[in-house]
């Protein structure tokens, strides 16, 4: 989803930004993988092959993985990405090049944003159902947009959690998430799940508040981010 930028834009320090047909090159490269990767976790958590073949696909696998050259540092910022306020390649919840993410697709509403995306075995928590944290994570993310997407991006510092009945996998969910109130840098902000076939059933239920750190703070979390022109100040904070 293409969110508002918050309100300082930012550049990264790290590296270059490639053209904009490069970056899209690699961004679809990114999310067929991606793609790709996914299916490959899903058949390692349905298989019921021998061990044998466990052993021997192990073994392909870690071939496969050493094909993939190059090293991201930990604060890095993606050449991809678009940080503070946009695409997040690898994010574990909307990431299309993330083997963890169902992944979540999110876009805007009025007054909030929608996210859809079904959850797979990977996910399980209670047999046939997705664990407690995955809903939360899904709705810290959608939580986390509806703050940026009001022009209000900040951090979760506090997350409440209400499951109300379990989430069934590989069943259509959306999650709902909206702006409830602000008291200076505090976003109160509440969500839900339910499934795309049952809307009027809310299976998990979130209440949380959102922080915009200080630019002080924002700047020491984030060195990979600095001000346009060159100086440090000014630092924004997304997701
Ligand atoms: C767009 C994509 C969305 C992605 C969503 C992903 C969501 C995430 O995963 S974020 C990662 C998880 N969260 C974190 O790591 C945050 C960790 N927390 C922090 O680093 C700091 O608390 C930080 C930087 C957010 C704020 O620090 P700082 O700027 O010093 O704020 P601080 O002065 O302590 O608090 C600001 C206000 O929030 C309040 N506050 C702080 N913690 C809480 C809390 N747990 N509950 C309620 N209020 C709180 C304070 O009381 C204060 O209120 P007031 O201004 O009325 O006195």
């Amino acid at each position: 989803m293409n969110s508002p930028l918050p309100h300082h834009s930012a550049t990264r320090t790290t590296a270059e930004q490639p053209d904009e047909e490069g970056v899209h090159r690699q961004r679809t490269a990114i999310a067929a993988l991606g793609h790709e990767v996914r299916a490959l976790v899903d058949a390692t958590v349905r298989t019921t092959a021998a061990p044998d073949a466990l052993l021997r696909v192990a073994e392909g696998v870690r071939g496969l993985a050493a094909q993939l050259t190059g090293r991201r540092a930990r604060a890095e910022i993606p050449v991809v990405d678009e940080f503070p306020g946009g695409a997040r390649m690898y994010s574990p919840v909307t990431g299309t090049g993330s083997p963890l993410a169902p992944p979540l697709k999110v876009t805007r509403l009025d007054g909030g944003v929608a996210g859809t995306c079904a959850l797979g075995l990977a996910h399980e928590g209670p047999p046939g159902y997705g664990h407690g944290g995955i809903s939360a994570m899904l709705l810290d993310e959608s939580m986390g947009w509806a703050c940026a997407t009001a022009g209000m991006p900040g951090m979760t510092v506090s997350l409440q959690m209400r499951y109300q009945r379990p989430v069934p996998l590989e069943a259509r969910l959306r999650v709902l998430a909206h702006v409830t109130g602000t008291e200076g840098r505090k976003v109160y902000v509440a969500g839900s799940i339910t499934t795309e076939e049952d809307p009027s059933t809310v299976l998990a239920a979130a209440e949380g508040v959102f922080v915009s750190p200080d630019p002080e703070h924002a700047r020491a979390l984030f060195p990979g981010l600095r001000a346009p022109g060159g100086s440090d100040g000014g630092t924004a904070v997304g997701r």
